[in-house]
């Protein structure tokens, strides 16, 4: 099994019938594995290049000068995530040993004033405990900044791929509370506890994910028909897929494909960036169909859902 490609460059230059065919390609892709290799982004190659850059440095620190940049308040979840502190398979009811990783974590770039209720807010915008690096905030924000305008063209490329008009999102993306991850799994040696991955079998909570794995790495995995098949990296390329909400939202059209990062014996370290695009806080999430498949539910209402389980 491969992932499907999609240049969206060539879909924001193609009119009439070619724009249509592509978008009915995209809606194919989100409804069989939910997960596509985007290429055609734009995203400057300086802006990737020093992304990297600062996120090898953060990881290469030593853990004092890492746990300096820890979160504001113990399960904030913003900030260095040491080893052991968490394991994605719980969040599907899975008890597995803790994930073979570390992060470092930021928020959303405004304080979004829809998150009125203070325990999200004190939770969804907890401040981000930038690291004592030269050049590392500006190059997370800058490579933030990329990916949130690209998240906006691919959400009008996912409009018209359901048949919507192509600004159909836009009323719901004014101020997203949005997150970025830098994950580093490190090198491994020897076998792995039974059960325990480099990031265990989950699936995303929000809209869409734009996935940046490190160049020729291994590793990411999506389940198909009971089986785990390898997502190769393409060189230039983001992996993006989307997540529950979008399978809620389009009424389970679109799937929210189970993934990892499988843990193998003697893996070099591996690193990637994961950028998780999310509607307003405040954004009716109702089934686009018309149909009610799903009760309406205000998207920060649904996110606290989905960590408290998690935590739970
Ligand atoms: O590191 C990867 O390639 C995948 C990470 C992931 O799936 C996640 O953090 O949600
Ligand atoms: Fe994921």
């Amino acid at each position: 099994m491969t992932i499907a490609a999609f240049d969206l460059a060539q879909f924001e230059t193609a009119t009439g019938a070619d724009r249509a065919a592509l978008a009915a390609q995209l809606d194919d892709m989100c409804r069989s594995t939910g997960f596509v290799i985007l290429t055609g982004h734009g995203v400057a190659s300086e802006t990737i290049t020093d992304i990297w850059a600062a996120a090898n440095a953060f990881f290469a620190q030593d853990v004092a000068a890492k746990q300096a940049a820890a979160p504001v308040y113990a399960g904030a979840p913003y900030g260095y995530l040491g080893p052991n502190q968490e394991a994605l398979a719980k969040s599907k009811g899975v008890d597995t040993p803790p994930d073979l990783k570390e992060s470092f974590n930021g928020r959303a770039r405004t304080l979004n004033a829809q998150v009125d209720d203070p325990d999200a807010r004190a939770f969804a915008l907890a401040e981000t405990p930038w690291p004592d690096l030269p050049g590392f905030r500006e190059a997370w924000t800058a490579y933030y900044t990329a990916v949130e305008d690209l998240a906006a063209r691919i959400m009008v490329a996912f409009a018209e791929a359901l048949n919507l008009p192509s600004n159909f999102f836009e009323p719901f993306n004014t101020d997203p509370v949005s997150a970025m991850r830098a994950l580093h799994y490190p090198a491994t040696i020897g076998q792995a506890e039974t059960g325990q991955q480099r990031a265990g079998a989950h699936t995303d909570y929000g809209a869409l994910t734009i996935l940046l794995p490190q160049p020729k790495s291994q590793g990411l995995q999506v389940m198909q028909d009971d089986e785990w098949h390898d997502v190769a990296t393409v060189e230039g390329a983001f992996v993006i897929n989307i997540g529950d909400l979008m399978a809620r939202w389009t009424a389970d059209r679109w799937v929210s494909t189970l993934h990892r990062v499988v843990a193998k014996p003697d893996q070099p370290k591996r690193l990637s960036l994961a950028y998780f695009h999310q509607p307003d806080w405040n954004a009716e999430i109702t089934p686009l169909d018309g149909s009610d498949a799903y009760p309406p539910i205000s998207f920060g209402a649904y996110l606290m859902g989905k960590f408290n389980a998690a935590a739970g």
